[in-house]
């Protein structure tokens, strides 16, 4: 995993007290500043809503300098629908997150459209959207 050094020290003692530090590390960084280099995949999750478009675009240019060119970026978020359904007991819920994220953290949920567009802009590619069985989805994206 990767977080603030502070988040990281806090994850290495749980992995050494779980008796997991052969099969996983922790990494302190900046995501504004680089990402670790040549992984096979990026998992953001819970992480591009936080912010507003200009400083996850800056998070999403950085993964793309340390992809490979195989390599994957999974993007894991609440996907907004494009209009609101009265018939999607979901649709409410994805909304108010929406609020919490522009009063907290100050980011926002947004559509498949608006990750599209920051994926493109950031120089990758969405390749497709897999929801899952909760109201987060999986967005794949791939070098562009
Ligand atoms: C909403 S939490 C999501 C955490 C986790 N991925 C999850 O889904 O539970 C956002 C995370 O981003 C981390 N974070 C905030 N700013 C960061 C930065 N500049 N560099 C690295 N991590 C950062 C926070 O410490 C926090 O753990």
């Amino acid at each position: 995993m990767f977080d603030l050094p502070h988040v990281a020290d806090v994850a290495r003692a749980r992995i050494a007290e779980a008796g997991l530090s052969d099969r996983y590390e922790a990494v302190g960084g900046d995501t504004f500043a680089a990402v670790p280099a040549g992984a096979d995949a990026y998992v953001l999750k819970g992480v591009i809503h936080d912010w507003e478009d200009a400083e996850a675009l800056a998070i999403l240019h950085n993964v793309r300098a340390a992809m490979r060119d195989d390599g994957r970026l999974l993007v894991i978020e609440r996907v907004l629908p494009e209009r609101i359904d009265p018939g999607d007991v979901l649709t409410p819920g994805r909304f108010i997150h929406d609020i919490n994220m522009m009063l907290n953290p100050g980011g926002r949920e947004r559509t498949e459209a608006e990750f599209r567009d920051l994926l493109t802009r950031a120089g990758l590619r969405l390749a497709r959207v897999v929801p899952t069985p909760c109201a987060l989805a999986v967005i794949e994206a791939d070098p562009a």
